[in-house]
């Protein structure tokens, strides 16, 4: 194990077909963008690691197929998902209408019940469907975070991926075991973690 890095987090990508799950996901660790990304089969998976905050953090990123007939075993990839990003496209109503169904599937699925949800709407480089307040107001009903992006121009996509990072490295119960007791977060202006012994900055 890699000692600088803090810890290694699962993330899930969920939403419909075609809301621009995989661009985003390529966006963030690739920089690239392709305009004709193919369809999803099963499960994709990438590696990245961040520094948030000054905690060097590993990022396992799983891509879920949002077609009906590849989502057969993606149930199995729910299991231990501290983080879920929940994409809707702002150009396509339907992709946020049935955003409902795909909260209920993360609390059937999701093995941990203070998994750290983010709802991202996604294409605002395109004309839209949705406005920003109906984004906010679903995430506020739901209790999650809510960001708007474009993995075509980038905009709002690395951020995204830190907030998500940043809120659940400040809901320890989601990834501190008992051996990394002793390790401390820097920078987190959390003075209620006392007994600083070694710090991994
Ligand atoms: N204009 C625009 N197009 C985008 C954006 N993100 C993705 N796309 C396009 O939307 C299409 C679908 O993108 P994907 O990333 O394959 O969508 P997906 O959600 O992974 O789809 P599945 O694999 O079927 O679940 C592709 O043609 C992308 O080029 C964006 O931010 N803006």
């Amino acid at each position: 194990m890699d000692p600088s890095v803090l810890t290694t987090l699962k993330i899930l990508l969920i939403g419909q077909s075609g809301v621009g799950k995989s661009c985003l996901l390529c966006r963030f660790t690739d920089d690239t963008f392709n305009i004709d990304n193919a369809v999803t089969i099963g499960v994709d998976f990438k590696m990245k690691k961040i520094t948030v905050d000054n905690n060097n953090i590993k990022l396992a990123l799983w891509d879920t197929a949002g077609q009906e007939r590849f989502r057969t075993l993606t149930p199995n990839y729910y299991r231990d998902g501290q983080g879920a990003i929940l994409v809707y496209d702002v150009s396509n109503r339907e992709s946020f209408t049935c955003l409902e169904t795909w909260i209920s599937e993360l609390k059937t699925y999701s093995t941990k019940t203070d998994i750290i949800k983010m709802v991202v709407g996604n294409k605002i480089d395109q004309e839209r469907q949705v406005t920003r307040d109906e984004g906010i107001a679903f995430a506020r009903r739901h209790q999650t975070l809510f960001i708007e992006t474009s993995a075509k121009t980038k905009e709002g996509v690395y951020m995204a991926f830190e907030e998500l990072v940043r809120k659940i490295l400040n809901t320890p119960s989601l990834w501190e075991k008992v051996e990394d007791a002793n390790v401390v977060r820097c920078n987190d202006g959390n003075s209620s973690i006392s007994e600083q012994k070694y710090c991994y900055c």
